[in-house]
């Protein structure tokens, strides 16, 4: 159990993956959980889905809480800390906003305990997300503790270099969109050959769960792995062929690409 109360600030998808696996996974009461919102909508389906507390204001929130995730768009930023800046003093700011730097934030908060950026990603709803955090090495080891219990709580956890976590935006962060296109052409394959939808649904993301699971339990190089499904003259080294022609390799390190580098212009 997480000993910190939590008020999220923006309760949008990202916000309601995190607080939707802290409450399944039963890391935080309901009640240390606060998230605030404009829309009437997304705090009505907050506190009915996961019985947190929700509010309108970013202020009352902040002074009720000791850590604070900035969950509003990058682009929402500036106007946010402009309003509770001096309302943060003394807290534990976790930003998990793509592109924001850790400098950018300090300029806008008055002397806060400390600030954390993290990268997690929607998977965090179901527990199987994976999060990077980059803090400084001063972190004390009460607030290294909770910032990585709330982010264990939905799934794994890696420690990089802040220079590093825009490249980890356009991979793991952005990635799950990815993978939702792989999977939804995988079934989309399987219908035009003829199987159900609902069929191919399940075979194509269960295919793709089990393929990911052999890569973090076996440890081999995904290239032995597929080198092990490939028969000769068989019918994967066929379907292998055309994601070469169709240049897929070089089509998904592009997407972490440009996702990087458009996480790096919207820190600018
Ligand atoms: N969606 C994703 O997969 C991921 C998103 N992120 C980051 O999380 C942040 C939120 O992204 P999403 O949840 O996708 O966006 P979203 O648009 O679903 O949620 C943002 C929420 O903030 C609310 N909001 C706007 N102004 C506000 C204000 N002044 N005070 C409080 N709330 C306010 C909006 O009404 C909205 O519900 C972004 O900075 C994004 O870069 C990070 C990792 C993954
Ligand atoms: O698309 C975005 O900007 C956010 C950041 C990472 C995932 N979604």
């Amino acid at each position: 159990m997480m000993n910190k109360s939590i008020a999220f600030l923006g309760g949008g998808q990202m916000a309601e993956a995190l607080i939707g696996g802290l409450v399944a996974s039963q890391a935080a009461h309901p009640e240390t959980i606060c998230a605030t919102d404009p829309m009437a909508a997304r705090r009505d389906l907050l506190k009915s889905r996961f019985g947190i507390r929700v509010g309108e204001k970013n202020g009352t929130a902040v002074r009720e809480a000791d850590l604070i995730v900035l969950a509003v768009k990058p682009q929402a930023m500036p106007a946010v800390l402009s309003d509770v800046g001096p309302a943060l003093s003394g807290k534990l700011i976790v930003s998990i906003a793509a592109g924001v730097t850790v400098a950018w934030i300090r300029e806008r908060v008055a002397q806060p305990r400390a600030i954390v950026r993290a990268m997690p990603n929607t998977p965090a709803l179901v527990r199987e997300g994976v999060t990077a955090l980059a803090y400084q090495p001063d972190l004390s080891a009460d607030d290294v503790r909770a910032v990585r219990s709330l982010f264990e709580a939905v799934g794994s956890v890696v420690a990089v270099e802040e220079r590093l976590m825009d490249a980890v935006t356009g991979l793991s962060g952005s990635g799950p969109a990815y993978v939702f296109v792989a999977i939804e052409a995988l079934a989309d394959g399987g219908v035009k050959m003829g199987l159900p939808r609902a069929t191919a649904q399940l075979l194509a993301a269960q295919t793709v769960l089990g393929a990911a699971r052999m890569v973090l339990e076996r440890g081999e190089h995904p290239a032995r792995l597929k080198d092990q499904v490939a028969s000769p003259g068989g019918t994967t080294i066929a379907g292998l062929h055309q994601l070469e022609v169709g240049g897929m390799r070089g089509c998904v390190m592009a997407a972490v690409e440009a996702a990087t580098k458009r996480s790096q212009e919207l820190g600018r």
